[in-house]
């Protein structure tokens, strides 16, 4: 039977290193602020929010919640962020995603609005760029809280065959960048490639981030790998599962992340640590 890796254990240490840097900058006169932007009223948006809000409360991180209604034009969204952009007193902007409808075409826009400084969800092309120079910069949650949630499990990542299943822009890709840099071999999968089972079989770390439920099955994985399940599938209104079959693949695994439960509550706790770096970094470009 596998180790459970908890996201709650991991997220509370996270949380709390974070606590006591918010802690500090508190007694140089600087509280970290952030801006929540969301548009429309989509149920697992306002969740998240709540919860980023209720964790910014919990570290004494000042949040600012700004609802716009769903027919919100692309030019208000706009001038929203450049006001948040040009305010000194908040360190870190994030514009909740998805879009509704009639903005989503306009995602890259809006995201490359942000300045890349206050950019908390580490989206902007700028902190794109810079992680995957292995630059300094913001880097996006998710991924940041799963390459962490191994650092803190002492699973080791260098040397090891990491494969992920998904290449999105906000994990699977973001993910293959984190892990190069800590010196794993990565394989990046999708829907095209071939023999994805056997490629899956070969993983130390096993990543899976495709948005079907139970996609990886017990005989995609190597006995003893480490499962990652990024998943978030909601197959009823109460009933949220993630991409790996839980059960069976917990039997092969040496260790596993759960849904709920998993890798969601880190994207939560590593957004509070981005905070922290965005408002050092603005306070030292813009002054406390
Ligand atoms: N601006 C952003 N938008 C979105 C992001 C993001 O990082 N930035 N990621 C997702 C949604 N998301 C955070 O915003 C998120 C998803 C899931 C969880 C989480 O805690 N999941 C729990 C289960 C919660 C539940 O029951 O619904 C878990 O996995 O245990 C946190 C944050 C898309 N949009």
């Amino acid at each position: 039977m596998a180790r459970i890796l908890s996201g709650k254990e991991f997220a509370a240490k996270i949380k709390e290193d974070a606590g006591r840097a918010v802690a500090e900058l508190k007694a140089e006169g600087v509280h970290p602020r952030l801006a929540v932007v969301i548009v429309g009223a989509d149920p697992a948006s306002e969740v998240y929010v709540r919860n980023k809000q209720k964790a910014c409360a919990e570290l004494g991180i000042i949040s600012d919640h700004i609802a716009l209604p769903a027919d919100t034009a692309k030019e208000e969204l706009i001038t929203r962020i450049d006001a948040l952009n040009a305010d000194a007193s908040v360190h870190g902007i994030l514009v909740q995603l998805p879009l509704p409808e009639g903005l989503r075409a306009y995602e890259e826009e809006v995201l490359e609005r942000i300045d890349p400084r206050k950019d908390v969800d580490g989206f902007h092309p700028v902190n794109v760029g810079r992680l995957v120079l292995g630059a300094p910069g913001l880097r996006p949650c998710t991924p940041a809280g799963c390459i962490r949630m191994l650092e803190l499990a002492g699973i080791p990542i260098e040397g090891a065959h990491a494969v992920i299943i998904g290449r999105s822009n906000i994990v699977g890709k973001p993910m293959g960048h984190l892990l190069l840099e800590r010196n794993a071999t990565v394989t990046v999968c999708h829907s095209r490639t071939q023999n994805l089972a056997a490629v899956a079989r070969e993983a130390d770390i096993l990543v899976a981030a495709v948005g079907r439920p139970g996609f990886v099955t017990a005989d995609m994985v190597k006995p003893g790998a480490t499962v990652i399940d990024v998943g978030i599938n909601r197959i009823a209104p109460k009933k949220l599962v993630g991409d790996v079959d839980f059960n069976a693949v917990s039997e092969i695994a040496g260790a596993i992340t759960p849904v709920p439960g998993g890798v969601g509550l880190l994207t939560v706790a590593m957004l509070m640590q981005n905070v922290v770096q965005a408002a050092r970094d603005v306070t030292r470009d813009f002054g406390a």
